[in-house]
This record gives structure tokens, C-alpha cells and sequence, in this order.
């Protein structure tokens, strides 16, 4: 068993209005995680992954999937994938049973209707089977998206902005259905301009900015290695402006004059102390203090920023 489900080595796509999408893209996924691709719009995210699942032309590079490649093996790698795409793509005047039984069968699976009703079952569209599509919530209708996604049993799962523009309910249970996916061994490849969601649900995240992948790392590693702390000091009583002396600790004071914010390197702890000692000196008492952890979505507005 090839050690990566998604093997992707200098991709790069033109497409003939001369639009760069990608460039030089390499990406490897490894088994049962959950990857999370972030970036702005138009970045490539779209371009990258209807490259993956055989609806845009790839430009130079390779692609493989389970070691498989893409364009020689075309029908096999389609029977791995199942794609979750940003815009509706079923028949409304199907119904929900229909759409997921005929889904299946085009992928040459025998039929399994044991199957097909623990995935609706599981996307709470049991009760809507025999329904016609039209006649569907956006939501209900987003749900049949990810149930036809399913119906062939991928093991690799694509979903391009699953939560874009749906209800805080819906939001919950797809990522609560997503991670029970990844737990049973699909991996998950999402695409999203929400930082929180990537945040929430990736075990790596990558971040692909003017079609180039500017970083892929695991979440974790990611956000203890670039992520900067907040040291927030609660003021005894207020001051009018820092003094002069601890210009060199780049602090900031708010509005108020209650409160200094000290921005520093989660490695380098030691320079907490120097401050403390800083602030006596000056007679500045303080009454508390807190730390507060950068969030995902300074991080990558910084990457971007940069454009490292
Ligand atoms: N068929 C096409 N022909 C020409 N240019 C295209 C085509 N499809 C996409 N593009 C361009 O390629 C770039 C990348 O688009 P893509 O949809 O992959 O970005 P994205 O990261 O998915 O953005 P979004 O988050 O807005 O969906 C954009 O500038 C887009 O305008």
C-alpha cells in the first residue's frame, strides 16, 4: 500500500485565457487525516482540487492517487474520490434515493441499499428519501451533495467550501460527520476561507496563496511555530503613556490606560521575566495578568501578507 492516498509532485496549470492557477504545486496526504487547504479568493484551491478529481486538465507535473495516476488510471482514481463541490450538481427532479443509488451504480459499485440508508440515515435525509430534490432546504440540499459524495465509498473525500453560506446547525454537523469519516479511515481534503474552520477541524493545513503552496505543516506545529503570545497586564492603575524606559519591549497601552498588551515569541518565555522586572522599576503595579495565544487567523493573514 503506497504510504501517501494523494501524491502530488510540480504541478502547474495554465488555463488558455494565460491565468496562472498553479504553480509548482507538490503535496502529499497521508492516510485518514483531515487537510485542510486555506487561502484567498482565487488562490487555485478550486483548480487544485478539479484537477485531483479529473474535471479541469492538469498542466506539467504528476498526480497519484493511492499510486495511481490520475490521467493513465482514470477510471480507478474517479472510483476512489468522491467530490463535494461548491455548486449544486444534481437533478431536482430526482429523488434523494434516486440521485445516491444512481451516484453509486456510476461508479460501478454493486448496489447496497444497507449502505445507502445508513449514509442518509447519517445525514439526516432518511426522512426526505422520497422527496424530489426541488423540493429541498438549501441546507437538505447541501446534505444530498455530500450523500451522493458518499454513496460509492470513497477513501478519499473532497469538499470544496463544504460550509460556505450554511446555518451554524448545519456548519456543526458537517464537521461532526466529516470527523467521524476521517475516524473510519476516508481522508479529507476541504477547502475554505475559514480560518476557524480550519482551525477546528484539520490535522494539517495548507496554505496556497496566488497559486503557489506557500506552506503545508500539521496544525499544531504550525501554530506553536509561528504563533506569537499575548501577555496582557492588568493595570493597578492607569498610566497616560508607557515611559520611555521600556520603549524596547514594544508594548502597547490601551485606550484607557488600564491595560498593556507585551506581544512575544511562545520560545522565548525568559523575556516575561525582564519585563516584570522592567515594570517594577518603573513603579507600574498591576493587578492580573494573562496570556492569549495567536489564533490561526493572525498566522495566515501574516503568511499572506508576506507571501513567503
Ligand atoms: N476556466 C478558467 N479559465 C480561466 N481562468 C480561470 C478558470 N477557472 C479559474 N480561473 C482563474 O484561476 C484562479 C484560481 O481560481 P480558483 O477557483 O482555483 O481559486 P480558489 O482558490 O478556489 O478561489 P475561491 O475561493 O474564490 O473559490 C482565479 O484567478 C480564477 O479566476
Amino acid at each position: 500500500m503506497n504510504s501517501y492516498i494523494l501524491d502530488i509532485q510540480n504541478l502547474s496549470k495554465q488555463y488558455p485565457s494565460g491565468h496562472k492557477a498553479l504553480n509548482d504545486v507538490s503535496l502529499q496526504v497521508e492516510r485518514g487525516k483531515i487537510l485542510a487547504l486555506l487561502g484567498p479568493n482565487g488562490a487555485g484551491k478550486t483548480t487544485l482540487i478539479s484537477i485531483v478529481c479529473g474535471l479541469v486538465k492538469p498542466g506539467p507535473g504528476s498526480i497519484q492517487v493511492d499510486g495511481l495516476d490520475v490521467i493513465r488510471d482514470y477510471r480507478e482514481v474517479r472510483k476512489k474520490i468522491g467530490l463535494v463541490p461548491q455548486e449544486l450538481s444534481v437533478s431536482m427532479f430526482e429523488t434523494v434515493w434516486d440521485t445516491v443509488t444512481l451516484s453509486r451504480g456510476m461508479f460501478g459499485k454493486p448496489a447496497d441499499p444497507v449502505y445507502l440508508e445508513s449514509l442518509l440515515r447519517e445525514l439526516s435525509l432518511w426522512d426526505k428519501r422520497k422527496s424530489k430534490i426541488m423540493t429541498l432546504s438549501g441546507g437538505m440540499k447541501r446534505r444530498v451533495l455530500i450523500a451522493k459524495a458518499l454513496s460509492h465509498q470513497p477513501d478519499i473525500l473532497f469538499l470544496d467550501e463544504p460550509t460556505a453560506g450554511v446555518d451554524v446547525e448545519l456548519r456543526r454537523d458537517m464537521w461532526g460527520l466529516i470527523r467521524r469519516l476521517r475516524d473510519n479511515g476516508v481522508t479529507i481534503i476541504l477547502t475554505t476561507h475559514y480560518i476557524e474552520e480550519a482551525e477546528e477541524m484539520a490535522d494539517r493545513i495548507g496554505v496556497i496563496n496566488k497559486g503557489e503552496l506557500i506552506l503545508v505543516e500539521e496544525k499544531n506545529t504550525l501554530m506553536t511555530r509561528l504563533g506569537s503570545k499575548n501577555l496582557i497586564l492588568e493595570l493597578a492603575e492607569p498610566i497616560q503613556q508607557i515611559p520611555e524606559a521600556l520603549a524596547p519591549y514594544g508594548l502597547t497601552l490601551s485606550k484607557d490606560g488600564a491595560q498593556l498588551v507585551y506581544t512575544y515569541d511562545s520560545h522565548a518565555g525568559h523575556e516575561i521575566s525582564v519585563l516584570l522586572r522592567a515594570l517594577q522599576e518603573q513603579g507600574i503595579e498591576y493587578r492580573d495578568l494573562h496570556t492569549r495565544q495567536s489564533s490561526l487567523e493572525d498566522i495566515f493573514v501574516n503568511l499572506v501578507a508576506e507571501g513567503v
